[in-house]
């Protein structure tokens, strides 16, 4: 079965929090070679900051044939849009409050009787970064070595039929031997990498073990030129974990 998410080598998460870099656009961040747009975040999200970013950027990602999706921290976030390509619903497998696993899944889906299940897909989280606003907020255990980490990846993939497994170092550089192990752990799932890419050689190393390399706060701290060298680096990357399982 084919998902939208499997040829993408690299994402622009845009954070509603936070502004464009100077006076870019929309219009730049989809210009720098992005495969997709998630719009999320976990500090600070309202229904009125996401609704701002997500008409805008709708049109742009449409003009430039790329998708958008909501990211969403919590229910009061999924704003219902039927131009927008869908929602990446995160769960934490490693939260310390399970609130983040089920929990606030189980109060929307309770809630919200609006919801498009074609269009709503699932990534199963794992919180690396300690000193980051997810982990506090989730009060995620990220005492976790490579070995663990692949075992979370495999329990994705193998007992809840995840899709997406997420290394998330939101914030900082993650080790790459732990974005390594999580790769070999899975069959089929979608390894997304995320956490302090910022140039070309990040990218590539990231993207050389993730299928697909996520860039946030580069696009608003460095703006779109430098999230274009990113673009290039996960692409190089990709093409070299090809060739290199090609050749096993
Ligand atoms: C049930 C619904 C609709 C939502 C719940 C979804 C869950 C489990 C959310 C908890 C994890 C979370 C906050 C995910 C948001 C995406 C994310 C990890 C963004 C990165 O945020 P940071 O970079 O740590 O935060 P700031 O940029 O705000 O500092
Ligand atoms: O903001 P950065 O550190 O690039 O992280 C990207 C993404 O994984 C955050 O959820
Ligand atoms: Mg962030």
């Amino acid at each position: 079965m084919t998902a939208p998410w499997d040829d993408w080598d690299h994402i622009v998460k845009l954070d509603p929090d936070k502004s464009l870099y100077g006076d870019e656009t929309f219009d730049d961040v989809c210009a720098t070679g992005t495969d997709a747009v998630e719009i999320g975040g976990t500090l600070g999200m309202t229904e009125e900051k996401m609704t701002r970013f997500v008409e805008p950027c709708i049109e742009a990602c449409a003009d430039h044939g790329i998708p958008c999706y909501i990211e969403p921290s919590h229910a009061d976030v999924v704003v219902h849009d039927e131009a927008l390509d869908g929602f990446l619903v995160p769960v934490v497998l490693n939260a310390g409050d399970t609130f983040w696993l089920t929990g606030a899944h189980q109060h929307w889906v309770r809630e919200d009787r609006d919801i498009d299940w074609a269009r709503t897909h699932t990534e199963a989280y794992i919180v690396m970064n300690p000193d980051s606003s997810v982990a506090e907020y989730t009060e995620a255990d990220c005492d976790l070595d490579a070995a663990d980490v692949a075992a979370y990846a495999e329990v994705a993939e193998r007992m809840f039929g995840q899709e997406i497994v997420y290394v998330e170092y939101s914030g900082t550089f993650g080790d790459s031997e732990v974005v390594a192990a999580a790769s070999e752990a899975l069959d089929e799932a979608t390894l997304f990498y995320g956490g302090g890419v910022g140039d070309y050689d990040a990218a590539y190393e990231m993207g050389r073990h993730a299928d697909t390399v996520v860039v946030g706060d580069l696009i608003h701290d460095a703006g779109s030129d430098a999230v274009r060298e990113t673009v290039e680096g996960a692409r190089d990357g990709t093409r070299e974990r090809v060739s290199a399982r090609a050749s096993e």
